[in-house]
């Protein structure tokens, strides 16, 4: 925060034109808002692996692919963001906000969690981009939970309060979560335990549905066959490997879950959002009874469940548009910019 020209007050929005950046574990996603009114100039996925650096990405995928030069940037990334050197959880790119503004040119830079993306589109999402799941589909603007199985478990609340959002990203996939039914206590047994326990992520992720696979096929007594996440979900979709389509039921058993204990935690009668790589690609399986049985199984309250909306987000860039809504309207969201914004 050296060299600040100025403190930037909460709600001040930052100068157009504004590059957007979704920096995943694997794909990074970037677009530029030249203006308020602009649809947003969308630039091609950016494999994380094929660059040193973030600096070289925006480099050569965005800047040198454009005329706009862009005078900010709000960036989404998984990761605990202290200090000024940024490291991600899943790659080995090193966000450095004050070489962004020393190297490439930029005035102003802010840095949002990634699942804090998720929330801020979840905040202003239209019915074209969620599948819903469940009987109820009226998604009131009240409280939202957004959590999302894909390398990890990202979770995000998304408080409703004083006509403005606010996300609310914590470490809500390391919850602990535990058997129920009289199959979890014969599966859970052949779970690897972290530390003594077992967490929601070690579940609800792509290495969990293996990890569900392998407790099943050691509960039935059979070796398992199938080694990668999108191998459980190939069993499953084709209906070949028994142990794969009960592991697919499972994994909708135990989101439907989590995502009922996590909308009763924020009262979320604006709904509960499932992103993440895997809601996707399993939507017929959430939209059997599995997922919606195990979510408003929350006695003495399953009649309050009843009504609260289950989606899967299908938008396909919404972390980015989360962030475009943000930087068109920053007033509208209590997002604190606090040791996270960076100014030339
Ligand atoms: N067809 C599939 N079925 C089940 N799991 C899959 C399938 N394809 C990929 N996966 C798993 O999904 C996870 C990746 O999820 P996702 O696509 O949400 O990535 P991510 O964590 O958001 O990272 P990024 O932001 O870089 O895309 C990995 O664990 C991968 O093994």
């Amino acid at each position: 925060m050296d060299g600040t020209m100025h403190h930037a007050t909460e709600n001040e929005r930052l100068p157009f034109p504004i590059l957007l950046g979704d920096i995943g574990g694997t794909n990074a996603r970037f677009s530029i808002l030249v203006d308020e009114d602009a649809e947003p100039i969308r630039f091609p996925n950016v494999q994380t692996a094929d660059y040193g650096t973030i600096d070289d990405a925006i480099r050569q995928d965005v800047l040198e692919k454009t005329a706009v030069r862009p005078r900010s940037a709000i960036l989404a990334v998984a990761g605990p963001i202290e200090g000024d050197e940024i490291d991600l959880t899943n790659c080995d790119w090193v966000v450095r906000p004050m070489s962004l503004i020393a190297e490439l040119g930029f005035d102003d830079i802010l840095v949002l969690n990634d699942f804090e993306a998720q929330a801020l589109a979840v905040a202003c999402l239209t019915e074209d981009y969620r599948d819903v799941i469940g009987p109820s589909s009226t998604a009131l603007t009240a409280s939202r939970v957004v959590l999302g199985p894909g390398t990890g478990l990202g979770v995000a609340g998304l408080v409703h309060a004083r006509d403005t959002w606010f996300p609310v990203p914590g470490e809500g996939g390391h919850v602990d979560i535990g058997p129920r039914s009289p199959r979890d206590f014969d599966i859970f047994p052949h779970l690897e335990p972290i530390e003594g326990r077992i967490s929601a992520e070690q579940l609800l992720c792509g290495r969990g549905l293996v990890n569900i696979y392998r407790a099943v096929c050691a509960a039935d007594g059979v070796s398992p066959t199938l080694a990668l996440p999108s191998d459980v979900t190939a069993g499953w979709q084709s209906g070949s490997n028994h142990q794969a389509m009960e592991t697919v039921s499972l994994f909708s058993t135990y989101l439907g879950r989590l995502a009922g204990d996590l909308a009763l935690v924020f009262m979320a009668k604006g709904g509960v959002y499932l992103a993440g790589g895997i809601s996707q690609k399993i939507i017929p399986a959430l939209k059997q009874p599995e997922f919606r049985a195990a979510f408003e199984d929350k006695a003495p309250h399953s009649e309050l469940m009843r009504y609260i909306p289950t989606f899967v987000v299908t938008h396909p860039l919404a972390a980015l548009a989360g962030l475009g809504s943000y930087a068109r309207t920053p007033a509208a969201y209590g997002i604190s910019t606090q040791g996270r914004r960076w100014q030339r």
